[in-house]
């Protein structure tokens, strides 16, 4: 399949630090690619690099085949959705006003605005000044802005870091919907139950190197351990073994009417974050 991004070799140095050593991924057309790693792991600097907005020290960097320049390319720029903490609002303006800007930048017809308003949840409150607006349905307005010309490739940096869960499921479900009409997703998450719902492939970064890159499945298989939990009617919970022994010991629990229930011990993309970069999750 197409790749949208390809990084081989990333390098990024500020003075006084090195963001990111030597890091190398590609971003399948269609798909919702999830970036994680700890505060300070170097994802945003990643976003800002792959959206012209900082430099690369080293390595080959592309973008719908085309290496990325100096120069900010206009006709990609076009094809790139935005969302990250600087939300570049006019804080003056309304929201539909600062949408129908976008509307204008982007040769996109204002009707698009009340589509986009309804997937952020939004539509009663169009014409609410942008300063009046709390921290998360900010966010909401700035995702807006980042959709409203229905971009090929979408960046979302921590998309739902201020919102609750009912206008986190909605935005969800809006990001699923885009994607399935062809916006490739790349997006950081401190959030493994969104990256576990949204995310067809994602990578683990830390140290500035990418340390795990698979679909969640095959990273929850990969770092299982070898035990299954058996629960029992009597509430007793058993860890056993996946061999000969385990599965005499759970025939006779069968045998004697005494399981409940038998699981998988898989971890979750959390437990496995934790794993790779000794980091508690908050
Ligand atoms: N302009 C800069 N000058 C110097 N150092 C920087 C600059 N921007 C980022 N860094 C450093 O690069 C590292 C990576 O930062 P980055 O913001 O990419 O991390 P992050 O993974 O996005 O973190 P968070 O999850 O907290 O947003 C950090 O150590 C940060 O201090």
């Amino acid at each position: 399949m197409e790749n949208i991004i390809e990084v081989k070799q990333l390098m990024k140095s500020f003075s006084n630090k090195t963001a990111l050593r030597n890091v190398s991924f590609n971003v399948k057309k269609g798909e919702t690619f999830g970036f994680l790693g700890p505060s300070g792991s170097g994802k945003t600097t990643t976003i800002k690099i792959l959206t012209s907005q900082l430099l690369h020290t080293a390595g080959n960097v592309n973008v719908f085949s085309k290496p990325l320049s100096k120069k900010k390319n206009a006709s990609m720029m076009k094809r790139i959705g935005i969302l990250t903490d600087n939300s570049g609002l006019y804080d003056r303006l309304s929201i539909y006003d600062n949408l129908l800007l976008f509307c204008k930048l982007y040769g996109v017809s204002k009707k698009r605005i009340g589509q986009v308003l309804e997937q952020v949840n939004l539509e009663n409150d169009q014409n609410t000044v942008v300063k009046e607006l709390s921290k998360g349905m900010k966010q909401r307005v700035t995702l807006a802005r980042a959709i409203i010309h229905k971009p090929d490739l979408l960046f979302l940096d921590e998309p739902t870091s201020a919102l609750d869960p009912v206008n986190t499921k909605h935005i969800h479900e809006g990001l699923r919907q885009l994607n399935k009409e062809g916006t490739t997703i790349f997006l950081t998450t401190h959030d493994m139950t969104e990256a576990e719902e949204l995310c067809d492939r994602v990578a683990f970064l830390h140290n500035g190197e990418i340390q795990a890159l698979d679909t969640p499945q095959n990273l929850r298989l990969h770092y299982a351990d070898s035990g299954i939990t058996v629960l029992l009617k009597d509430k007793r919970t058993i860890s056993v073994e996946k061999d000969e022994t385990g599965a005499e010991q759970i025939y006779q629990f069968m045998k004697n009417g005494e399981l409940l229930s038998i699981h998988s011990n898989e971890p979750t993309l959390g437990d496995i974050f934790v794993k790779l970069t000794g980091r508690v999750l908050s």
